[in-house]
């Protein structure tokens, strides 16, 4: 009991040095973004510019609500999330698990030009589940997209490195024009975490 309080204890130590001397969570801080992970997403937009001016999105797994922040400067924007999250201007917010029928049936309703998934789970400690678990979700969210991106569109979806993402990019090549693995600098080093980035939507094969 001790040893576990012990250990609970320095661990948010840690935690808590590792945020204050973090570069990405003072510039959000300084420029009012809700997380550090709206860096990863300026990056992206920068680099390969998947967001334009009026765009309807979807951002799955969107809680706090970094990546809409900067989606909902473009075009109105769609959130969903397991968690509940603050409103933000020009942004739905959907409650719940994107597997759920009524969440699909609620989003469905939009023809989108941007599809974002930042989902993640909680890890578990096991890097075979956790795998599983992200392949799964890059995968869920892709059907998503295949049903509600409109032609041309553009799709951004986090992965987990050394998972099956060659199968998880085959897949994404017969869909998109363009498909590139990226890790944004504000990624944590050590983290294995890294996104696809596909443009130009073909609705070819809708699954
Ligand atoms: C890394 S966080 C997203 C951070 C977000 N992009 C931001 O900038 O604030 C991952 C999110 O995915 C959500 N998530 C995981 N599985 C989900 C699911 N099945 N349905 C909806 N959201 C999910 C989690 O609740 C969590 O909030």
């Amino acid at each position: 009991m001790r040893l576990q309080r012990w250990y609970s204890i320095t661990t948010k130590n840690q935690w808590y040095n590792r945020q204050s001397h973090d570069k990405y969570v003072k510039l959000a801080q300084k420029h009012g973004y809700r997380c550090r992970s709206a860096y990863k997403l300026f990056e992206i937009q920068e680099k390969f510019n998947i967001l334009r001016r009026n765009d309807t999105i979807l951002d799955l797994g969107a809680s706090p609500g970094g990546w809409s922040q900067v989606a909902s400067k473009y075009g109105n924007t769609i959130s969903v999330d397991l968690l509940p999250m603050e409103p933000i201007d020009k942004c739905q917010i959907v409650t719940g698990d994107i597997h759920d029928e009524e969440i699909i049936r609620e989003i469905s309703q939009h023809n989108v030009n941007v599809v974002l998934s930042d989902m993640a789970h909680s890890f578990t400690g096991s890097r075979t589940l956790d795998v599983a678990r992200m392949d799964e979700l890059v995968e869920f969210a892709f059907s998503i997209a295949n049903i509600l991106l409109k032609p041309g569109g553009n799709f951004v979806a986090k992965y987990l490195q050394g998972s099956g993402e060659h199968g998880l990019r085959s897949m994404l090549e017969n869909q998109f024009h363009s498909v590139s693995m990226f890790k944004p600098k504000a990624c944590r080093k050590e983290s294995t975490e890294s996104y696809f980035i596909c443009r130009g939507f073909k609705p070819i094969n809708n699954i």
